[in-house]
């Protein structure tokens, strides 16, 4: 049997979406600790977030080309993953992965072959690989854009790799990308909000039904 597909729900700011994310059937959540990012949360909304998730839903702390001090102060809050979503190199990960004690999704932007090309070498030293659109030049920050990449550049990808999709899905097109792409799991954040870090119940309800019945 196919293993289940995992649905994240990215930039949970507050309690409140917290519970709507749990009991529209996610399994995982992701908070961003990055200040540029319009769902930055601090180290205290951190610890609590994390602590009202724990044994509910899997907790994922997004960080970008984070130095060892933030690893291990987020890492002691006991998210189940942290996601490196910057810069960070191979040996970056596999470093971070040795110290935090929490599973590593690393991030990766793809806008060419060759940024497919580098998938293989990042998935052997992470837990998990997620695949994001690859900003534009001048953004303001690395993921969260709301923009789609091609998906056709993953058919070069080795099909042994595991990843999760994510960049610009919605409600409307996550069934398609699923049927297309094939992923392990997909994570959305624009996508279910009505302003740039404003999540919305029905559409967060409505991605997860969509991409649950897809499978
Ligand atoms: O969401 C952000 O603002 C963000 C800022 C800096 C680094 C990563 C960020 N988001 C990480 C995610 O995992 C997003 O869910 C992913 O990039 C997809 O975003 P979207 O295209 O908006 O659905």
């Amino acid at each position: 049997m196919a293993d289940p597909l995992i649905v994240k729900i990215c930039g949970i700011k507050t309690y409140d979406m917290l519970e709507v994310a749990i009991a529209a059937g996610a399994d995982m959540v992701g908070f961003m600790h990055f200040p540029r990012s319009p769902r930055h949360v601090s180290v205290d909304e951190l610890s609590g977030l994390i602590s009202a998730a724990r044994g509910r839903i899997q907790t994922c702390v997004v960080l970008v080309n984070p130095d060892n001090s933030s690893v291990a102060e987020v890492a002691a809050f006991g998210p189940d993953w942290i996601q490196l979503h910057g810069p960070e190199s191979p040996h970056r990960v596999e470093a971070i992965r040795g110290e935090a004690g929490v599973e590593i999704m690393k991030a990766l932007p793809i806008g060419s072959a060759e940024d497919v090309a580098h998938v293989a070498g990042f998935a052997a030293v992470a837990d998990r690989v997620l695949l994001d659109a690859k900003p534009p030049k001048g953004a303001d920050r690395p993921g969260g854009l709301g923009e789609a990449f091609d998906w056709s550049l993953l058919e070069a990808l080795d099909p042994s790799v595991p990843f999760m999709l994510s960049g610009g899905l919605t409600p409307d097109n996550v069934a398609d990308a699923i049927a297309r792409v094939k992923p392990l799991g997909v994570d959305v954040s624009s996508g279910v909000e009505r302003a740039p870090g404003v999540k919305d119940k029905k559409l967060i309800e409505a991605f997860i039904r969509n991409a649950r019945a897809a499978v």
